[in-house]
Order: C-alpha cells, then sequence, then structure tokens
C-alpha cells in the first residue's frame, strides 16, 4: 500500500520553510531603504519580546559530499577575522537602521561549521553583536556544532556568553555510510561533545540524522537509532536526504544505485520513526521528534510550533535578521537574502550597504497561503472558513484531496482538514495543493528535491 504511494507522490516540491519559496521571489537587489522601513515597522510592534538573529558560518575543513547547504571548504583559519567583521559591521548597519540596541530573544548560530571558528574568534564576535543588543530574559541561544571539532573551550565561551541550546551534525553512525558520505565521525567524538555539553548545563542537545544517504539500509539505520539512545539527545531531527545534484556538485559523485529509492525510504522513515516512539521520543511536524517535556513538544501541544528557514521552531518571533553571507531575514511578509559567496558579501559591507540579492514583499493573499502552508505542515489541522479566498482554495483542491483521504493520508471535513499519521509524511504534496506557483509549474527546470 504504502510502496504505491511512494510512486504516485513522489515529486518535486518545496520544503516549505517559507512560502512563497526562494525561486518564486519576485524582487531582484531589493532596495535597502524599503527592505529596512520593513524591518523598522516589524521591529517596533515587537520591541520589547524581542527578534530572531541567525549568523551564518560557513566554512568547513572537509567536505561531507551529501551537504545541501551553502558553505565553503577551507582549512585558511586566517579568513575568520574579515568574515567577523564582516558580521559585525552588518549587525551595525541594522543596528544604525533601527535606532537603539534591539532586544534578542532567538539567535543561532548556523553553518557551514560554527566550531570551525576559534573559541577566541566567537567570543569576539559575540561579544560585538552583543555591545550592542540587550539580551531578552527568557533567551534561546543555540549553534550548530561538528562531534569532529567542537571542543571543551567552544563549549565553555559559548555557554558563558548565553547560549543554551547546542545542534550536532550525526547524520548517520554507521561506518560504511560515513566511508560513502565523506564524513568519518567516531562516536567517541559524540560522547565527548555530549558529556561536555551536559557538564555545562546546555539545557537541550539536538541531533541531526538523514535516512536515504547512500548505503543506508533500514537495518543500518536501525542499529544507528540504537546508537544514540545512550546519548539521550532532547530532540532529534531526521531529514529525509534531499538529493539536488544540479545545485550540490558533490552530490554528483554518487552512484544513484547506491541511493535507497522512494519506497525504501519510506520503510526507512517508518521503522525509525517506531524506534523513536518506543523510546519516548514525540513526533513534531514532518521531520522531528523530541521528549514529551521539551519545549518543540510543548509549542506543538500548545499551537504555537513555528516553522521557518531553520525548520520547526518555538520561536513566536515575526522578525528575523540574518546576518552572513546566503542568510535569509524575514518580517513574516517581506524577506531578503544575502550574497551566496564570502567574496560577494564582504564586498557589499565594505561598501556599508546591506548585501541583499534577492527578496519578496507577499501579497495579502500570499500571506493567507503562507499561514495556510504553517498550520499544516505544524499542525497537520487546518480550517479553511476565515475568508472566501481560501475557501475557493479548498474547492478547487477537492478532487486531489479526495484522492488523498482514500490514501488515507487525510480526513476532509466542513472547510477544514485534518492530516492522518501517515500523511505527515506526505505533508509536503498535501502544502503544494494550496501552492498556485506549484500547481502551475510547467518548466522541467530541477528546482526541489523530491517530496520523498
Ligand atoms: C539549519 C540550517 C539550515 C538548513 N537550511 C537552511 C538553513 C539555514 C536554509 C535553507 N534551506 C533551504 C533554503 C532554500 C529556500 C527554500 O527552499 O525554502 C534555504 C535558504 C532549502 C534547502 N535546504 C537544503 C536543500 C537541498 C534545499 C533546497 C530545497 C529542496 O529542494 O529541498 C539542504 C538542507 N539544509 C538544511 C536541511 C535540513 C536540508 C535538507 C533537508 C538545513
Ligand atoms: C543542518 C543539517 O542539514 C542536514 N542536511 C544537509 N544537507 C542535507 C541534504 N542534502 N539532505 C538532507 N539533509 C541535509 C544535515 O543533517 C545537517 O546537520
Ligand atoms: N557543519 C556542522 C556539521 O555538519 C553543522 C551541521 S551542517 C550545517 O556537523
Ligand atoms: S554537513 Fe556540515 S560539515 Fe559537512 S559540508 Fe555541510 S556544513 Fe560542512
Amino acid at each position: 500500500m504504502i510502496q504505491s504511494l511512494a510512486q504516485k507522490y513522489n515529486r518535486p516540491i518545496p520544503r516549505y520553510t517559507s512560502y512563497p519559496t526562494v525561486p518564486y521571489w519576485k524582487e531582484v537587489k531589493p532596495n535597502s531603504h524599503k527592505w529596512l522601513f520593513h524591518v523598522n515597522e516589524s521591529y517596533y510592534k515587537q520591541k520589547e519580546e524581542g527578534i530572531s538573529l541567525y549568523i551564518h558560518l560557513p566554512f568547513c575543513e572537509s567536505l561531507c559530499t551529501y551537504c545541501g547547504c551553502n558553505k565553503r571548504i577551507t582549512k585558511k583559519h586566517e579568513l575568520e577575522k574579515p568574515y567577523i567583521e564582516a558580521i559585525l559591521a552588518e549587525w551595525k548597519l541594522y543596528v544604525t537602521a533601527i535606532g537603539g540596541k534591539p532586544v534578542i530573544k532567538n539567535l543561532h548560530l548556523g553553518g557551514g561549521t560554527p566550531t570551525f571558528f576559534s573559541p577566541d574568534t566567537l567570543k569576539l564576535m559575540m561579544e560585538g553583536i552583543l555591545s550592542q543588543s540587550r539580551i531578552a530574559q527568557k533567551h534561546e541561544f543555540s549553534f550548530e556544532g561538528h562531534p569532529n571539532n567542537t571542543t571543551y573551550e567552544h563549549l565553555k565561551v559559548l555557554a558563558d556568553l548565553g547560549f543554551n541550546r547546542v545542534s550536532y551534525g550525526i547524520q548517520d553512525f554507521d561506518i560504511t555510510v560515513q566511508k560513502a558520505i565523506h564524513r568519518l565521525q567516531p562516536i567517541e567524538n559524540v560522547r565527548n561533545v555530549v558529556k561536555w555539553s551536559r557538564e555545562l548545563n546546555y539545557s537541550s542537545i539536538n541531533f541531526d540524522l538523514i535516512y536515504g544517504l547512500p548505503f543506508q539500509t533500514e537495518a543500518t539505520l536501525s542499529e544507528s537509532i540504537e546508537k544514540l539512545k545512550e546519548f539521550e539527545p532532547e530532540r532529534i531531527a531526521l531529514y529525509s536526504y534531499a538529493h539536488v545534484p544540479w545545485k550540490s556538485k558533490s552530490q554528483r559523485g554518487y552512484d544513484e544505485s547506491n541511493l535507497p529509492q522512494a519506497e525504501q525510504k519510506i520503510n526507512m522513515y517508518w521503522q525509525a520513526k517506531q524506534q523513536l516512539n518506543a523510546m519516548g521520543y514525540v513526533n513534531i511536524g514532518m521531520d522531528h521528534f523530541a521528549k514529551p517535556t521539551d519545549e518543540l513538544t510543548i509549542a506543538r501541544d500548545k499551537g504555537y510550533l513555528n516553522r521557518n528557514f531553520m525548520g520547526y521552531t518555538t520561536d513566536k518571533n515575526e522578525l528575523m535578521i540574518g546576518l552572513g553571507c546566503s542568510s535569509i531575514s524575514s518580517t513574516g511578509k517581506a524577506f531578503v537574502q544575502n550574497e551566496k559567496t564570502v567574496e560577494l558579501y564582504q564586498n557589499s559591507i565594505h561598501e556599508k550597504t546591506l548585501p541583499l540579492i534577492v527578496g519578496h514583499y507577499s501579497t495579502e493573499q500570499e500571506i493567507e497561503v503562507a499561514e495556510l502552508i504553517k498550520e499544516i505542515i505544524c499542525n497537520g489541522k487546518v480550517t479553511f472558513q476565515h475568508s472566501a479566498f481560501l475557501m475557493n482554495l479548498f474547492e478547487g483542491a477537492m478532487d486531489s484531496l479526495k484522492e488523498m483521504e482514500q490514501d488515507e493520508l487525510l480526513t476532509i471535513g466542513n472547510y477544514s482538514l485534518d492530516v492522518t499519521t501517515k500523511g505527515m509524511l506526505f505533508v509536503r504534496n498535501i502544502c503544494s495543493l494550496f501552492d498556485p506557483v506549484i500547481q502551475k509549474r510547467t518548466s522541467d527546470k530541477p528546482q526541489f528535491s523530491q517530496s520523498i
């Protein structure tokens, strides 16, 4: 049954970390005055609660061949200083435009590999950021650590600066898979970083895992999940491998016959889900798991689970400022993305101009669709009764919805939908029914990963 569903629904579909999705944004080289006007407007609405800050730190010493992130592979640590100087200069441009020290509620260092940077450089960067900000009382500061190069000093320096969450890229414990993805990562390294994180009182540890990597099977994935038991991470992101060789050149080296296909991926996910549930983890959205006491589970239960460019979050802030190359900023209805390469990013900052390459200002209808998609992908439950426009969308999708109901992916109510547990695996397909852009899409040009 689930096998035939794989064939039927496996299509290129966005991951819906925003709506509209980046390839469909309309503004090329957005005007920074107009963007900053939107930032100010959004900032004043949430001046007291605080904003989210994302800082992209792109360098990695070694290339993992599956990687779809924006990164620069290098061993030149002399690149660290000029990069953080640009980050601080970019923050200053925002602080000047806002005209005061913004309160920061959520802060995330992503990558690339933040722990490529020395603890001293990270400290310098964070002190620079925080000297021009106020930290919200109940703040969440997190970073992505690579188990192979995160040191006790990194964890200590960041904990002293207010960091209380850490996410480790695990991907897979299996040695054959690790060889195939060019990422040898002894479990001993994971033991060390987890032990230090606990000693330093990080309140939440996340593990990133991927299913669908070369040579993975249900059996190897099951063993890897067994292995993570000893670490008791509060959260687990179990991502579906996004095969996008037109975008990530290193993926072109994969022999596609070694990659698990859609049906096998579904089986892998399903088995991993059962295993994680048996260990006490709760499903959150399409690819996250969390302990019942974790804030992510509480957010889901209380209905404030959110989704942004980093995936699922508990973050309620409307304004998210992204610093660094390729970073995305959003006010909820206006979006911009920065220059993608380190050089173009730094050049623009040296000229004291925001390095904006694309952007988008949503129409009222796009905001309605964005809210709808967020409800479906976060809560698996949605009503269309808010407006005639949404009711129309619902009616227009009726044939496909009925088919999905027959496939037990959802149940249809009175202008409402409920996604089933099985349907959560196909939630990108469900969302895409209400995405006019995808419905109308005719181009053969590859743009998104397959939905499974
Ligand atoms: C936690 C780190 C981040 C991950 N992704 C992003 C960050 C900061 C940012 C990001 N991810 C994507 C985009 C493009 C816009 C969009 O589709 O909404 C941005 C700016 C999507 C994306 N991410 C990956 C790929 C291959 C794509 C392309 C879209 C697709 O076809 O799926 C790789 C990847 N990065 C992260 C994850 C979890 C992931 C793949 C599952 C983390
Ligand atoms: C930030 C996280 O993004 C995930 N990640 C990076 N590249 C990919 C990809 N192509 N497919 C799925 N997940 C990916 C890794 O799990 C990493 O830890
Ligand atoms: N680069 C780190 C790792 O692979 C963080 C996650 S990937 C952006 O472990
Ligand atoms: S997975 Fe992490 S370490 Fe590996 S190349 Fe991507 S960003 Fe760098």
